[in-house]
């Protein structure tokens, strides 16, 4: 029985190879150089399928692969139905905030019960924050580049990802809140787990002992 992998190309590949290596998988090609969606391994009963970030929990959920890594954030998003999430790997780490232009005074405006426009990437997790807090909020769905929203007037506030906080600085932009820590966990399809259990098992077992301190 076949084993199969979904994983997104870039941090999280470069992230997930000591974990594969720890389970005696090697893939065969780099996804980077390959334009191939399929990569086999040096295991003739394990392949890799190579997919959007946040496709991974659709293709695991459904059950065309059988294991995936997925950010915390990409988690959230997609509600995680049908998911069994046993590992929290430890990689690709970084920050849920909320981000404004230098100047903008965020807790003043929220304060004062202001209706805010926030663009992001993760609508229900800017939802859910914001309606924890009891600020209104008009949600604006982007797909990437959320810096530039508030800088051209599309957005009062950003909810992104903040690692080194490069990418805010470069942008005039400050961190004002804190929403979450994120890191990769590892999604298991849980028919695929009673299923193939005898293969599948070593493998998060495996995983589990390499997670990085
Ligand atoms: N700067 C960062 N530092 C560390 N981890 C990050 C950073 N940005 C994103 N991540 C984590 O890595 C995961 C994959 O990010 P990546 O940039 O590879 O995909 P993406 O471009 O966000 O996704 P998609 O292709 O689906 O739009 C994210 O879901 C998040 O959990
Ligand atoms: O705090 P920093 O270290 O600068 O990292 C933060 C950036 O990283 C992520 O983007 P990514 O690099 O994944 O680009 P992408 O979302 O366009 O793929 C995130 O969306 C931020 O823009």
């Amino acid at each position: 029985m076949t084993l199969t992998i979904a994983l997104s190309k870039g941090r999280i590949f470069d992230e997930t190879l000591p974990l594969l290596a720890a389970a005696g998988i090697v893939p065969a090609e780099n996804p980077e150089s390959s334009r191939k969606l399929i990569i086999g391994t040096n295991r003739e009963d394990v392949q890799l399928v190579i997919v959007r970030a946040s496709d991974v929990p659709t293709y695991v959920q459904y059950g065309a692969a059988d294991l995936g890594i997925a950010g915390r954030d990409v988690l959230i998003e997609h509600g995680g139905a049908g998911l069994y999430q046993p590992i929290d790997l430890n990689i690709a780490k970084c920050r849920m905030m909320v981000a404004v232009k230098k100047g903008f005074d965020y807790h003043a405006a929220v304060t004062q019960g202001a209706r805010l426009k926030v663009a992001t990437k993760y609508p229900q997790i800017a939802r859910e924050h914001f309606a924890a807090k009891g600020v209104h909020v008009d949600i604006i769905k982007l797909y990437g580049s959320m810096e530039l929203a508030p800088l051209v007037g599309l957005a009062d506030a950003i909810v992104d990802l903040v690692s080194t906080g490069g990418t805010l600085k470069a942008n005039n932009l400050e961190a004002v809140e804190h929403i979450a820590d994120i890191s990769s966990r590892l999604v298991v399809n849980q028919a695929a787990l009673k299923l193939k259990y005898d293969t599948i098992q070593p493998v998060l077992d495996a995983f589990a002992s390499a997670v990085p301190a």
